[in-house]
């Protein structure tokens, strides 16, 4: 389990380990020090033989004095080494402080005040010619936007590549909000970030994984996890939904013994004439993951047309919320989905009110799946549903439907959908951010999920998931889990009813959602590229061969 840091949650793991007397913050900069470089060298190995110039970029807190720590090393190793310092060498945090002299003692330093800005004459002097940069102006302590002259750099990045100058990041690229992945007025892009102890939040939301390119984990030698300290130190709370988690190979894929219907049924409602093929993506994708039967259920006009297009997917008529009502007597349609190419008219908005109140009568699970928390058909009450696409702009209009939705829903929306229902959350996210640690995916979808009580899965690249207790989890398909074919039409329909399917299987809707969400990335790796969607359902028996299923 993959768990990310915020900066609080960092600093108050920092802050115990220190009160533990176990290690001093100097020692541990000097760690964060030998890490950076221990990496620098294992990415490009050619650093470590011959003759190198470096700049040394440091700020005014304690990534610049990371930045210090690593000009000593690597002028003790040989280098030639350019250190600035943006910033009052008297204001240094402590540590900072002590080696800023130790530097000092070794080497010269440019300094450029921050308050008041330099004179408009004055610039960055830099040397001619150089290999490698170290950003080390601003890591998890940014609180404004990053302006004024080291922003020289982000401006001329690309001319850096072009001369085949590298540039590292300490920790985050200087102006990268390590909460919420947004820029802070302006950003220096890596090509390596040496991070220390965990991976940071912002590393994996917004632009994170664009500007910090690839990401190496130093240890610097502390122990814990939001889970196991921040309740007790730092003032961080300690509630379950503290920890935000990256989502990782999902568990109990394989089915268990049994007949098709314990292994739950699924109904895919569909839109009418010539609107069914995103409904039947999503049954396609519900089949395949592993529901024991899907049935799709579109108005009767549709039927010939979806009987000339289905084999294994069954079809029913549901004319209105009478023939729905009927249809659900039957407690064994464990899951629904409703959304894609379903409409947004009067029928659909009276059967998505009917399937948001109806109650299933329940009945006798039979022998329980390990780990799975609720077998198919297991229990009185709410269906498990899936809302996607049209439904969610019929929940947006109205809020008398918004106010009908509960904890076994699973709303799935992209962007814009997420605005439509949530506009002033979205206004939020969407604010330039003037101040950090900023508001980020993560919290937002957190406060969709405890506002609508339901587990809110809010898509791309950096997809969040949340509940409604604040559980948290992002499936991220970047890095060397980039996914681009993914962005095709029909995709999202795939999705829903892979979670769906799951549903079905008796996963809880947040498990659901977590291992939807991670096989569909797998499928779009796995397929690559000239994927379009009809592909995704077709390459899961190759992922799951691949997870020895
Ligand atoms: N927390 C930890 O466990 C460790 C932290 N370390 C380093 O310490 C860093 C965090 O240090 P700090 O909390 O001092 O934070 P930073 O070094 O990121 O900078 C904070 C300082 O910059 C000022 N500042 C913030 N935004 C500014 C802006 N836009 N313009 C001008 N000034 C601005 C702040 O007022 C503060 O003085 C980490 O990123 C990491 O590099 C490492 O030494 C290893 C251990
Ligand atoms: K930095």
């Amino acid at each position: 389990m993959t768990e990310l840091l915020t900066a609080a949650q960092m600093r108050a793991i920092e802050q115990a380990a220190i009160e533990s007397g176990n290690v001093a913050g100097l020692e541990l900069m000097e760690r964060a020090g030998q890490g950076a470089v221990g990496a620098i060298l294992a990415e490009w190995p050619e650093l470590g033989v011959g003759e190198h110039r470096v700049v040394v970029l440091c700020g005014p807190g304690n990534n610049g004095g990371d930045g210090f720590v690593i000009a000593r090393l690597l002028k003790e190793a040989g280098w030639e080494v350019d250190v600035s310092l943006y910033g009052d060498a008297g204001n240094l945090p402590p540590d900072a402080k002590v080696n800023y002299e130790r530097w000092a003692a070794m080497g010269a330093i440019r300094a450029y005040r921050i308050d008041p800005p330099p004179l408009v004459d004055d610039y960055l002097k830099l040397p001619d010619r150089f290999d490698l940069l170290i950003d080390a102006v601003f890591g998890s302590g940014l609180t404004r936007p990053f302006t004024g002259l080291f922003t020289i750099i982000a401006l001329g990045r690309e001319r850096l590549t072009e001369a085949g100058v590298k540039c590292v990041a300490v920790d985050v690229p200087s102006g990268l909000c390590a909460d919420s992945g947004r820029v802070l007025g302006c950003v220096i892009p890596a090509d390596l970030t040496v991070t220390f102890h965990r991976q940071k939040v912002g590393h994996f939301l917004n632009q994170g994984p664009e500007v910090s390119t690839k990401i190496s984990v130093a240890d610097i030698g502390i122990e814990g996890s939001p889970r196991s300290r921040v309740g007790a130190v730092g003032g961080c709370p300690a509630a379950p939904g503290d920890a935000i988690q990256l989502v990782e190979t999902p568990r109990q894929l394989d089915k268990f013994n049994g007949h098709k219907y314990s292994h739950g049924h699924a109904l895919i409602l569909s839109g009418g004439v010539g609107k069914g093929g995103a409904a039947r993506l999503s049954a396609r994708g519900a089949l395949r993951i592993g529901a024991g039967a899907v049935t799709i259920g579109c108005p009767p006009a549709a039927l010939i047309e979806n009987a000339a297009q289905l084999t294994a997917i069954m079809l029913t008529a549901v004319k209105d919320v009478y023939a729905l009502n009927d249809i659900l007597k039957d407690d064994r349609i464990n899951a629904l989905c409703l959304g894609p190419g379903f409409g947004v008219g009067d029928r659909e908005k009276a059967l998505l009110a009917a399937v948001l109140e109806h109650r299933s009568p329940g009945r006798d699970p039979g022998p329980q799946p390990a780990g799975q928390s609720q077998g198919p058909g297991s229990r009185p009450g709410l269906r498990r549903i899936v809302l996607d696409a049209d439904v969610l702009s019929l929940l947006a209009q109205d809020e008398s439907l918004f106010a009908k939705l509960h904890k076994d829903c699973v709303l799935t929306p992209h962007g814009g959908e997420f605005a439509r229902l949530f506009p002033d959350i979205a206004e939020r996210l969407n604010q330039p951010a003037s101040t950090g640690p900023a508001y980020s995916k993560v919290d937002a979808t957190r406060d969709a999920a405890k506002r609508s009580g339901c587990v809110i899965l809010f898509k791309g690249p950096d997809t969040v998931i949340a509940d409604p207790s604040g559980r948290c989890s992002i499936n991220a398909a970047v890095y060397e889990r980039s996914a681009h074919w993914l962005a095709t039409a029909g995709s999202g329909d795939v999705l829903a009813g892979f979670i769906t399917g799951l549903l079905a299987r008796g996963f809880d809707p947040m498990h659901a959602a977590k291992a939807g969400a991670w096989l569909h990335t797998e499928c779009a790796r796995s397929f690559g590229p000239g994927l379009i969607a009809e592909d995704l359902p077709e390459e899961l028996p190759k992922v799951f061969r691949t997870l020895g299923l």
